[in-house]
């Protein structure tokens, strides 16, 4: 008996399904029927300064990206989107897979005739996009090594090598599988290698759908042939392969087994390669001879010919061109949505494949816990073999610190006034040289490191967490070493109190500066998307804590509404430590000057250890704030459903209109 939905949701498991499918990926059948995709763009309705009264509905238009597109990707087959540039390719994509987190989505989405709208497809397919961002301090080898590692769990290193090499040979980059992917400064592999090492990537492990946007763009011809016959034998091993391609040429496209034509976000054809010529010579477009059917589409069904033109002549020039090539597309999508291969198209959408999925259609990733040595490991390898970044860390601190020592150059030495000036001088330098240099550097790495992480997040490599604590755990001690080095140069020069202890406190209070500012400069890099925003403002988050850390302004004597601010200045608590911890024993003619001055400066009631408890507060809450602004950025990108939501719809009853008794009749 039929099980109701109720009951399917509750009792289905991965594991189940497992059990009556004889462990073989079931195959894997993407439906949809009247997409659209739009989204909101403010109209000139508002100037910047704005109206008050103006609704949000009068601000806002719609910006229609995908207008009522319907079909279906098979498995078994390779099907090729194409379309001139912003005809909504991309977005198509993006939608199908789950990567759309904004804008407004109508229509349905099936796999195997289950609702898989809310980016469920992305439990089941991988992704290659455009942009082929990898991280530049590892081999060829090394990423698809790495990526294997991140999806098959309990993987022998046989196994690994095996697949790894597999993958190599079939996008021929064994001579360059040792060499470091590299960037505009560090060089390494060319263009074309980039994009199929990322192409690699994903084909070393397996899934039920492959979705690849302009996996050819950038190659050379022959290239994109392998690349396109690689995915033509990958569809043939059962998988639903669609791909977005540009430009290609008559041998590749022939390679495909179906095409999808959109233009303005509308469908203009699809259905099998072969009958696309004899579809468009149907509604009056007669391919030529010899003529690559590609280049046909686009220069002469998708272009505005001599006549179309004619009728432009007697208007402004671009708008008319562009409204008669947007009448000219809606008619051919009308034309689409009249004949007889788009009724063949919703047959085939009204009658989809019903079979139940199996753990082996999921795109499986490893835990957490497994994910976080793996992490780790590359964190290390990046943070070393990124010499210059490293050497120009440890150049800044040595340099900083001879800099502080040649200007307040024996101090102790000096008359006792000029001595306490250049102690609390110096001091002050010490700090502020521990506090904005971390911030910018740590600032521009991670913000680099983003779009990498961007990426793999995206593909379902690893989780935020795994991904924060790696690169904190690596980056930590450098934050420490730097300032070590930086007081072991510095401290004697300057001549400040020479006991162990006294050095002990003052290092301490660096490292803790130097940790809170390197936590800054992680919640920046992730709380801003754009790091020239990020630069902007950083300085100005920054020079607050300056000038309330107690030098600047005397902090008893600020105006009472923002002399609560000392309190929230972590820079406040280091200066206490490292001024108290020099001026506490500074005598002269047996008077403690230093006490007086101590007295004089009113740096509050908190002594040594307090300051050094509220400053690893500070670390804490800023390390916490940045670990929130990384799961809230990777949020952004990634639809607000949860896998068990996603999951239930997948392994759920098919959709019921495609299994009621009266459809059947
Ligand atoms: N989030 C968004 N905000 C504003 N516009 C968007 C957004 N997403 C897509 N668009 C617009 O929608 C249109 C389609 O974009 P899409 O990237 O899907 O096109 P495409 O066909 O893949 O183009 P290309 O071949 O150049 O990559 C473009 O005009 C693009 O500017």
């Amino acid at each position: 008996m039929q099980k109701n939905s109720a009951d399917y949701h509750t009792s289905v498991s991965i594991e189940e399904n497992v059990e009556c499918s004889k462990l073989k990926p079931q195959p894997a059948q993407i439906s949809f029927k009247n997409l659209c995709y739009s989204i909101p763009i403010e109209t000139n309705k508002t100037s910047f300064l704005g109206k008050k009264n103006v609704s949000d509905s009068d601000r806002f238009a719609r910006k229609i990206i995908l207008d009522n597109v319907t079909g279906s990707f098979n498995p078994g087959k390779l099907t090729a989107i194409m379309g001139p540039s912003g005809s909504g390719k991309t977005s198509l994509l993006n939608l199908l897979s789950g990567r759309i987190s904004s804008g407004k989505v109508e229509g349905d989405i099936w796999l195997n005739g289950r609702a898989a709208g809310c980016g469920s497809l992305s439990l089941i397919s991988r992704f290659i996009s455009q942009d082929d961002v990898m991280l530049s301090t590892i081999t060829v080898k090394e990423v698809i090594e790495m990526a294997i590692k991140f999806r098959i769990g309990n993987v022998s290193s046989e196994e690994i090598d095996r697949r790894c090499s597999q993958a190599i040979s079939a996008l021929e980059l064994e001579k360059c599988q040792n060499t470091l992917i590299g960037n505009s400064i560090l060089k390494g592999i060319s263009g074309g290698e980039r994009k199929r090492t990322s192409i690699a990537m994903e084909m070393a492990t397996d899934s039920s759908i492959l979705f690849l946007d302009e996996p050819t763009s950038g190659l050379d011809m022959y290239t994109s042939h392998l690349v396109t016959k690689l995915l033509l034998d990958i569809s043939r091993s059962g998988q639903t392969v669609v791909s977005i391609i540009h430009q290609p040429s008559s041998d590749t496209f022939e390679l495909f087994d179906d095409v999808m034509i959109l233009s303005e976000g509308k469908v203009i054809y699809f259905g099998p390669q072969e009958d696309l010529v004899p579809y468009f010579s149907g509604i009056g477009y007669q391919c030529p001879n010899f003529t690559n059917p590609a280049d046909f589409v686009f220069s002469n069904v998708l272009n505005l010919d001599v006549n179309e033109l004619e009728k432009s002549k007697n208007y402004d020039y671009f708008t008319s061109r562009s409204n008669i090539r947007i009448l000219k597309i809606d008619k051919l999508a009308l034309k689409w949505k009249k004949s007889k291969q788009y009724m063949n198209i919703i047959a085939k959408v009204d009658e989809p494949i019903l079979n139940p999925l199996n753990k082996l259609n999921f795109t499986s990733s490893i835990s957490s816990s497994k994910q976080f040595p793996i992490l780790l490991s590359r964190s290390l390898k990046d943070a070393l073999r990124d010499k210059l970044v490293l050497r120009a860390r440890l150049g800044q601190s040595v340099a900083l610190a001879l800099i502080m020592g040649i200007v307040f150059y024996k101090s102790n030495e000096k008359q006792i006034d000029t001595q306490i000036q250049n102690v609390l001088g110096s001091l002050f330098f010490g700090i502020i040289s521990q506090f904005i240099p971390v911030a910018i550097g740590v600032l521009s790495t991670f913000s680099s490191g983003k779009f990498v992480f961007q990426r793999e997040y995206q593909n379902g490599y690893y989780k935020t967490t795994p991904y924060f604590f790696s690169k904190f755990i690596i980056e930590l001690p450098i934050q420490l070493i730097c300032p070590i080095i930086f007081c072991a140069i510095s401290y004697p020069m300057v001549g400040y109190v020479l006991s162990f202890k006294k050095f002990a406190i003052h290092t301490g209070a660096m490292i803790l500066t130097s940790l809170i500012s390197f936590s800054t400069g992680i919640f920046a890099s992730a709380f801003f998307d754009d790091i020239s925003v990020a630069l902007a403002l950083l300085p100005m988050i920054l020079v607050l804590p300056m000038v309330f850390s107690g030098f600047l302004v005397n902090s008893g004597d600020t105006l009472p509404w923002i002399g609560w601010l000392q309190w929230i200045s972590p820079l406040k608590y280091a200066f206490t430590i490292v001024t108290t911890n020099q001026l506490s024993s500074l005598t002269h003619n047996n008077i403690n000057v230093g006490e007086i001055k101590l007295e004089s400066l009113k740096l509050g009631p908190f002594g040594i250890p307090a300051c050094f408890g509220f400053m690893s507060f500070f670390f804490l809450l800023l390390s916490a704030f940045s670990y929130l602004a990384l799961q809230a950025f990777s949020k952004k990108f990634t639809p607000h459903n949860s896998t068990k939501t996603k999951l239930a719809n997948l392994l759920g009853p098919p959709d019921p209109i495609f299994t009621s008794p009266q459809k059947a009749i």
